[in-house]
């Protein structure tokens, strides 16, 4: 991991209660996924290619027409309020000093439009359905309308999985329903009709790409899944164990992507995420295939170590020791990475 990552993760220990400290750390289950993420990054070796001029490195990445400074971006996670007082508007400006994109969770803190009104970059909204599927559809037309770049439907959860280190979400009732709470039919309770809709089907990704924005899937884990995606309308997919936070025991997302990665062929952006830790570890991603790489524990760290200022030392730190792997692979941008780059450590 990379020291300023460790060292905000210390830090944010130290200062976050022990509950919301808990509630972002935690894993699923027996935490054997969570316990696999970063170390399965560490499976593959490289094969550098030498006799070019890196002189100059370029980390910029293009994807769905827009420039990112690095092909790093924040993953969804809920309740930024329980890290920082200003929440995901804190969050969205260290995320575009940084030159990243923050994809929104729709389990954010402040109001979609707050956010929205805070961004001086792209930012994508994550989906996900509600018992009550009416609130869900106006809150992503809100999102849309406040300029979400794409939508992120995150597939893997139907139900949140049982989490031995936690007894409950540490988070206040006004800032879970700070953006449902408008949307709320006479009568109903608030809590119920905003869980999850367990029913996250091919039809509802469906639905969302008539939006007229790109729509990505999240949680995929194999490739047959990821073509049933495509066909159901995916501009890209978004390979994910969500964290080690789902299915306890689900693949090391590094295995995964090898899967999806040829199954998908390059019709569409691939992304992962889980355990990145490292400019080293992106560009294991990338040599394996991935276009980007999404990192969530470690944001959520920088935010409550050191509010948006943390957001963006952690990213910028992690494009730093992306800048020197590429170098010392051969490569002078993500564009440039020579073939077979990426080999797994034979068992
Ligand atoms: C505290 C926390 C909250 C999360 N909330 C969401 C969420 O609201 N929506 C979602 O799609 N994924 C959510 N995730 C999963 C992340 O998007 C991402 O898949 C995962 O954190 C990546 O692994 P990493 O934390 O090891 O980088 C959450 C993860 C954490 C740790
Ligand atoms: C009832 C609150 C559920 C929040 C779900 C957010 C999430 O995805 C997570 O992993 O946590």
């Amino acid at each position: 991991m990379l020291r300023i990552l460790a060292e905000q993760q210390r830090a944010a220990a130290d200062l976050l209660p022990r509950e919301v400290h808990d509630y972002y750390a935690t894993g699923s289950g027996d935490e054997v996924t969570l316990g696999e993420a970063t170390a399965a990054w560490r499976r593959y070796r490289f094969r550098p290619r030498i006799g070019r001029d890196m002189t100059t490195i370029d980390t910029a990445i293009r994807l769905f027409g827009d420039e990112l400074a690095l092909p790093v971006l924040a993953a969804p996670t809920a309740f930024h309020r329980l890290a920082h007082p200003d929440g995901e508007v804190a969050t969205i400006r260290g995320v575009h000093r940084a030159g990243s994109l923050l994809v929104l969770s729709s389990r954010c803190s402040r109001r979609i439009e707050d956010v929205a009104a805070a961004a001086t970059g792209p930012w994508w909204f994550q989906v996900y359905l509600y018992a009550e599927a009416s609130i869900g559809r106006q809150v992503v037309r809100r999102a849309v309308d406040a300029g979400a770049g794409a939508l992120v439907l995150t597939m893997d959860t139907p139900y949140t999985a049982a989490k031995r280190r936690l007894s409950g979400v540490p988070v206040t009732d006004d800032d879970y329903l700070v953006n449902f709470v408008e949307h709320l039919p006479a009568g109903v309770d608030p809590f119920e009709a905003t869980t999850q809709d367990p029913a996250c089907t091919l039809d509802a990704l469906h639905e969302l790409t008539g939006h007229g924005i790109p729509v990505l899937a999240k949680g995929v884990l194999r490739g047959d899944d990821a073509l049933a995606c495509l066909d159901a309308g995916a501009a890209g997919i978004v390979v994910s164990n969500h964290g080690g936070r789902q299915l306890d025991r689900a693949v090391p997302t590094s295995d995964a992507l090898t899967e999806v990665v040829a199954a998908v062929s390059g019709r569409v952006p691939v992304l992962v995420d889980g355990g990145i830790r490292s400019g080293l570890d992106v560009l294991t991603a990338l040599g394996l295939g991935a276009d980007a790489v999404l990192v969530g524990r470690p944001i959520l760290w920088a935010l409550a170590a050191d509010g948006a200022a943390g957001v963006t030392a952690a990213l910028d730190a992690v494009r730093d020791d992306l800048a020197a792997g590429l170098a010392l692979a051969g490569a002078t941008s993500p564009a440039d990475l020579p073939a077979g780059l990426v080999t797994p450590v034979p068992r």
